[in-house]
């Protein structure tokens, strides 16, 4: 039995991953920590795997406390710059014993996405973003689709593309979206939507549309049960899920 934590247990998602693990044979609930709450109970409870669905602000913090005290990460919270994931891989050095997960998407179709977006770049002139998400999400653009377009950037340099056509030069304040490693990322954000995002490639005479989108947050769960049950065996840091998924 794997004593398993969650931090943001209170949270749209943290609620989901409580009952996740609640239902699981294989997986106890040991701790169920939100906002106000002390870490220290993850030391008192034996936790040994911690999922994080917090905040920006915050999971740096809680990371630090759960490298230092030796306990294992699934890590969904977003807002991982470079450098954040310099300063983890600088904690980790003196944990070599421990595993962090840091995906910006866990749900299976998200990270297909990413990968189908990635490989199709390279044939299109122009590709575009899309994410679109609830009024209560904290960060802009997403981490999926920031990720989306680290990829999408990373294969148009090595296929020797150039630069995609756009033809503004008169723009309203970030109308045209924010740039991502040169690619477009427009966010949106309306009451009723959960987690989507569009991919748009176009080239001559022709578009490509990419899409998925999370109906619930239920979508998530699979994909973090993944990293939970297999984070142990990977010492380090590992970012995206796709190691665990054997992609
Ligand atoms: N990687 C992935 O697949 C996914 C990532 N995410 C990311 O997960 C994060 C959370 O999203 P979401 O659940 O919608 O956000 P919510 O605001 O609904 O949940 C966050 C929860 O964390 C609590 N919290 C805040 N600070 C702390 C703290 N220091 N310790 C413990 N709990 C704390 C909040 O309490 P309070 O409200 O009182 O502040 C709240 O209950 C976001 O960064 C989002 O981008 C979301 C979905 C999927
Ligand atoms: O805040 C959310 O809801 C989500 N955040 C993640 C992101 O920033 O990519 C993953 C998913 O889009 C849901």
């Amino acid at each position: 039995m794997l004593n398993v934590g969650v931090l943001g247990s209170g949270g749209k998602v943290g609620r989901a991953m409580v009952d996740a693990v609640e239902a699981a044979d294989d997986l106890s609930l040991s701790a169920a920590v939100d906002a106000g709450d002390m870490l220290t109970g993850l030391l008192d409870s034996n936790t040994q795997v911690v999922i994080d669905f917090t905040h920006p602000d915050v999971v740096m913090d809680n990371l630090k406390f759960l490298i230092d005290n030796g306990i294992h990460a699934v890590i969904g919270t977003t807002g991982f710059t470079d450098d954040r994931l310099d300063t983890v891989r600088e904690w980790l050095a003196e944990k070599p014993e421990v595993g962090v997960l840091i995906a910006p998407n866990f749900a299976i179709g998200a990270v297909l996405t990413m990968r189908f977006a990635a490989q199709a770049a390279r044939f299109f002139d122009s590709v575009e973003i899309i994410e679109l998400h609830h009024p209560s999400k904290a960060d802009a653009p997403s981490g999926t689709a920031t990720r989306t377009a680290e990829l999408i950037a990373e294969a148009r340099e090595e296929a020797g593309r150039g630069k995609m056509p756009d033809a503004t030069s008169a723009e309203f304040d970030r109308a045209r979206g924010a740039r991502v490693d040169g690619v477009r990322v427009h966010s949106v954000r309306v009451a009723g939507l959960v987690a989507h995002q569009e991919v748009l490639l176009g080239t001559q005479g022709e578009t490509l549309t990419i899409r998925h989108d999370s109906l619930d947050r239920s979508s998530f769960v699979p994909g973090v049960l993944l990293g939970v049950r297999g984070i142990s065996s990977r010492p380090g840091l590992t970012v995206g899920i796709e190691p665990f998924m054997d992609l």
